[in-house]
């Protein structure tokens, strides 16, 4: 990792299991990173994949004061290892989308006076309405999604207007049901934030405006006016639009950070807070992808995602509003069936040791001799099912595979899923950008295409410190309006092309 030189930018993201955190430098090379992982640091909060699966299991939240103090605890690990906060010039971030965090009245008195003397968790564990927030697992919402839809005219009505049909996890489907179950704590609520707005909003030491391309991941903004949708607000609970506040741009300058970061932690006081967005535009940012290039995203939840120029909607997948460049979009698939399954996997068929995974892996041919299986531990999201479904070579189902065949059932049955996704969504693959090393092999021999993987393993934070780079650098000294330089030139002039391990051509 290169020194820490005079200028530094940070990017962080509050994703569902852990916050990380990326430094780079006026160069964008990365010069430190960190991370506090939620389940193991912090145990008090009693989450699995820093999450609450509710008896249901439909209803997934996220303690809000387990933020707090992840928070806490990463800057204090940074400021032990040494970390000089004196030379951040801006500070950017991403959190897990469509999360919500519900401040109550006379939360916002208690951020603009922060204490520095005393830790953020201390100051603010009082300040929200809803203590354990909906996050982007939750499939709870199917009778308010149904009553969105058929407000506005239907599904694709609904996807012309907000980039996506209804979905359970999307944030305005679960406002509707917290006005409807839980009207007392809907009405204590003075602001609604994302999970990305509400991080900005520590830094800011005051409310912070949810971002055009986080915003999108709602079912409430209109993604061609980029302004809240008045019949999807309507159609989700009364007086939303105060609690919202207008949405802004993913570029936008929200201010400086604020006296309590100054004094605890010695940032400058002309430090600035540029908008956090969704952890996935965090990441077409950080993997710098061009039109043409497919991300594949391999997380919580694993997720395929392209720069666009021509949004699209359909009943499928997802248009959001570009977080670089304010007239470009981005297209995304997501899958909610991603590391958690590979990881039970894993652990039930090579030891819980990822050599051993990738050993089975390798010891099986492609094409797994006709082997198909589809692993849906929880309710997916693309496609809605639920379920554990094998098939041998002549179609018939069977109840198990060896080891080595399930292995290789679950990587290939993901990745074939993915594909035809894409397909199917007229995704154009040319070249895929991986954001991670694993698995290289099958996604190319799957896709049939070559692909690369970024050299950083936190793409989201890595984006999000760019952004910051972006948001400090190129805009005109005398007005926040957006800069008039591209995030793609500052790329070409700031740094080397990628750092691609290129598999395959
Ligand atoms: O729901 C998703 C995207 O629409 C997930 O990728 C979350 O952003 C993961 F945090």
């Amino acid at each position: 990792m290169a020194a820490q030189t005079d200028s530094c930018y940070l990017g962080f993201d509050f994703s569902t299991q852990q916050l990380k955190v990326v430094a780079i430098d006026g160069n964008l090379q990365v010069t430190h990173q960190n991370n506090v992982q939620f389940d193991s640091d912090l145990p008090e909060f009693r989450t699995q994949g820093g999450v609450h699966i509710h008896e249901d299991r439909l209803t997934v939240t996220s303690p809000v004061c387990m933020w707090l103090k992840a928070l806490d605890l990463i800057l204090e690990k940074m400021k032990n290892a040494g970390f000089d906060f004196s030379h951040v010039k801006a500070v950017s971030g991403s959190g897990q989308q469509h999360g919500s965090v519900y401040w109550k009245k006379g939360a916002r008195r208690a951020l603009q006076h922060l204490d520095p003397g005393r830790d953020l968790h201390s100051l603010l564990q009082d300040s929200f309405a809803v203590q354990d927030g909906p996050v982007w697992m939750d499939s709870s919402t199917a009778k308010q999604c149904q009553y969105l839809e058929s407000a506005v005219g239907g599904a694709q009505q609904l996807a012309d207007i907000t980039g996506s049909r209804a979905y359970e996890r999307f944030t305005g489907n679960q406002i509707a049901k917290i006005h409807q179950f839980q009207p007392d704590k809907y009405n204590e609520t003075e602001r609604i934030s994302l999970v990305s707005s509400f991080a900005a909003s520590l830094f800011l030491g005051d409310y912070a405006a949810i971002d055009y391309s986080d915003g999108s991941g709602m079912n409430l903004m209109d993604i061609f006016t980029k302004q809240w949708s008045e019949p999807c607000l309507k159609a989700t609970a009364p007086q939303l639009a105060e609690k919202l506040s207008d949405p802004a741009s993913s570029t936008a300058a929200l201010g400086f950070v604020s006296h309590y970061f100054v004094k605890r932690f010695g940032f400058p006081e002309d430090c600035k807070v540029i908008a956090f967005t969704g952890d996935n535009p965090g990441s077409l940012a950080g993997m710098r992808l061009q039109e043409g290039d497919i991300a594949v995203s391999l997380g919580t939840s694993d997720t395929v995602f392209l720069w666009i120029k021509e949004p699209r909607p359909t009943v499928e997948g997802h248009i959001f509003c570009n977080p670089v460049d304010n007239l470009s979009y981005m297209a995304l698939i997501c899958y909610k069936n991603g590391s958690l399954t590979r990881e039970r996997i894993r652990n039930e068929c090579a030891g819980g040791s990822w050599e051993g995974f990738s050993r089975a892996l390798r010891s099986v041919p492609m094409g797994n001799n006709g082997n198909i299986g589809i692993y849906f531990d929880a309710m997916e999201i693309t496609p809605p099912a639920v379920g554990i479904h094998r098939f041998d070579q002549h179609n018939r189902r069977v109840d198990t595979f060896t080891q080595e065949v399930e292995i290789r059932a679950l990587v290939e049955g993901q990745f074939l899923a993915k594909r035809v996704h894409a397909q199917k969504l007229g995704y154009k693959i040319s070249k895929l950008i991986l954001t991670s090393s694993v698995l290289l092999q099958v996604l190319s021999d799957i896709f049939n295409a070559p692909v690369y993987t970024i050299d950083v393993a936190n793409s989201a934070c890595l984006g999000c410190a760019y952004r910051a780079v972006h948001g400090k650098i190129y805009r005109c000294k005398h007005c926040l309006t957006c800069c008039s330089q591209s995030m793609l030139e500052m790329f070409a002039i700031k740094c080397s092309p990628l750092n691609v391990d290129h598999l395959r051509y």
